[in-house]
């Protein structure tokens, strides 16, 4: 598998292409929200951004720019139809402080994947937004998540009457990117520390996930950056789809 040197200094550009910059930070526009009477359940917006990045040689994908934004610019875009939003990261969150958002860190050490950072997301909806039943997560990697992300996860909960939802495309599930009802924070918080369960669909296996897809974008909005021709990739699209 093509992994950038481990010796590139964290937050450098992918080898292969010109530096896409660290563009300045974007500051989310004001999150809407459903509104009063809406049909969409008060949801907590989480943007996951606790990993290493180790396929790109460390430092934040989501500071990295495809078409120009910043990818963590047109994640917040998608959920600024949440009613409120957070970041969780680990280590200095000066490095996000342009965006004005709540930073949270893992309190689970060791990298325990992304259920530590879903896990931090639900503990702070619970203790700070208590009004906030679900949360969103989207990866700060996903550069071209769809507009109706929100609703369309609560609608296909809803159908189905499954606790959880997440996206899928190409016959693929894409568990980062879900809904997570709060009220199931303990049971994840057991399964992480005292089974030391590491894998996102297991967990949610266990309780029921319905999976929505995208049938029909032209593009796969799922697309994410690990690796230096992800990153190719990403901008071959930005470049034939300016809309997404
Ligand atoms: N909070 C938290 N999030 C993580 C952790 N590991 C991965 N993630 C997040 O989970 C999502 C999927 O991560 P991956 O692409 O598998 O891992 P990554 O660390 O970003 O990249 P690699 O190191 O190249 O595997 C991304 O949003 C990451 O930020 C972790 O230990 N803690």
């Amino acid at each position: 598998m093509p992994t950038q040197p481990t010796s590139s200094p964290p937050g450098r550009s992918p080898p292969g292409r010109s530096p896409p910059g660290r563009s300045p930070p974007v500051s989310p526009s004001p999150a809407p929200g459903p509104g009063p009477g809406s049909a969409i359940p008060p949801t907590l917006g989480l943007v996951l951004a606790g990993g290493r990045a180790m396929r790109l040689g460390g430092g934040d994908k989501g500071l990295l720019a495809v078409g120009g934004r910043p990818i963590l610019a047109r994640v917040l875009a998608r959920l600024a139809a949440c009613d409120a939003v957070i970041l969780n990261a680990n280590g200095d969150p000066a490095r996000f402080a342009g965006y004005g958002l709540p930073v949270v860190a893992d309190d689970i050490q060791n990298f325990a994947g992304p259920l530590a950072g879903v896990l931090a997301g639900l503990d702070w909806a619970a203790t700070q937004r208590p009004d906030l039943a679900h949360v969103l997560s989207a990866p700060a990697d996903c550069p071209f998540l769809p507009a109706d992300l929100l609703a369309r996860l609560h609608a296909v909960a809803r159908d189905t009457g499954r606790p959880l939802a997440c996206a899928g495309s190409g016959g693929r599930r894409h568990p980062v990117v879900a809904l997570w009802p709060v009220a199931l924070r303990h049971d994840l918080r057991r399964a992480v520390i005292d089974e030391g369960l590491h894998k996102v669909g297991a967990w949610m296996d266990r309780h029921g996930v319905a999976v929505a897809d995208w049938p029909d974008l032209p593009f796969d909005p799922f697309l994410n950056v690990n690796m230096p021709e992800d990153f190719s990739a990403a901008e071959r699209l930005a470049a034939a789809h300016p809309e997404a």
